[in-house]
């Protein structure tokens, strides 16, 4: 029984200890593969015929109205539900982490404890500890996470997902509830880390300027499936007052604006 989503290890298999990365398996190709996929919750239907690929160390945004299906493709990737008909495929059982609105911490236990769930072995510890360390919190580690600010708790939960070493990191409205400031500080520091370890990233997001300012694709999801899939070519770390930011944002907001409400 697992406490949470994110505590719930999306592919079960005993954690390997090693400083380098592992080497992705890329032997169909792509991190992802998701073929004539629908998904319906009794006559509701969400995702119809959705196809998609995505290769290995893509940053990909989804996007959509409210409704549309996001956080029901991530969960599908992530393998919490099934799809009604159809196939996902993660490249070789990649590793899958979770990332949600709420950093789901546990209270009851320090923050290098909530880092380490999961873990095993005798370096479980130190492992989480350079985790915390990656995303700026270094010494916060014997806190309860009652004492850290909203931000600082999606850093942990941040690091709790990346001790894993994920190959896929599924991030459902991550920075939903934080203000502008420490959006962008998160924006940051998600891309350094992407840039570091190399991991795939699909990011759900509200927010048509983050989606553009994070991701290399940025797809809007509407019932027919994949309304949009728009490529990203700005250099990193971009800029909103870059030029053709502007630009791109504005185009997607369009297309969403152009489609039908509950669509
Ligand atoms: N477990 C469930 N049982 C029944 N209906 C569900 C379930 N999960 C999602 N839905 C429905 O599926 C539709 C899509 O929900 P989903 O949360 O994926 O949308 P979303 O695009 O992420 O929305 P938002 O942007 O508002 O978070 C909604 O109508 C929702 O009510």
């Amino acid at each position: 029984m697992w406490l949470t989503d994110i505590d719930r290890p999306v592919t079960p298999r005993e954690p390997v200890v090693h400083d380098a990365p592992p080497a992705r398996d890329t032997s169909h190709g792509l991190a992802l593969r998701l073929r004539g996929v629908d998904k319906s919750f009794g006559t509701r239907h969400v995702l119809q015929q959705l196809d998609l690929n995505v290769e290995p160390g893509e940053f990909v945004a989804l996007v959509g109205r409210s409704g549309c299906g996001k956080s029901t493709l991530l969960r599908l990737i992530a393998g919490l539900e099934q799809p009604s008909t159809g196939v996902v495929e993660a490249g070789g059982g990649e590793e899958r982490r979770l990332m949600f609105q709420d950093a789901r911490l546990l209270p009851w236990k320090r923050v290098v404890d909530n880092v380490a769930l999961g873990l095993s072995g005798p370096d479980a510890k130190a492992r989480a500890m350079q985790a915390l360390e990656q995303v700026g919190l270094a010494g916060r580690g014997q806190d309860w996470p009652a004492t850290l600010s909203g931000g600082q708790r999606q850093r942990v939960a941040l690091a709790r997902a990346l001790v894993h070493r994920p190959r896929l990191l599924l991030l459902d409205e991550p920075l939903g509830a934080l203000d502008a400031l420490t959006r962008l500080e998160m924006h940051r520091l998600i891309e350094q880390l992407w840039q570091r370890h190399g991991f795939t990233a699909l990011l759900v997001t509200h927010d048509v300027a983050e989606a553009v300012a994070l991701a290399d694709r940025v797809l809007l999801i509407d019932r027919s499936g994949i309304a949009l899939d728009a490529t990203v070519t700005l250099p990193r770390p971009r800029s909103r007052a870059a030029p053709g930011f502007a630009e791109l944002e504005e185009r997607v907001l369009r297309h969403i604006v152009g489609q039908p409400a509950g669509s």
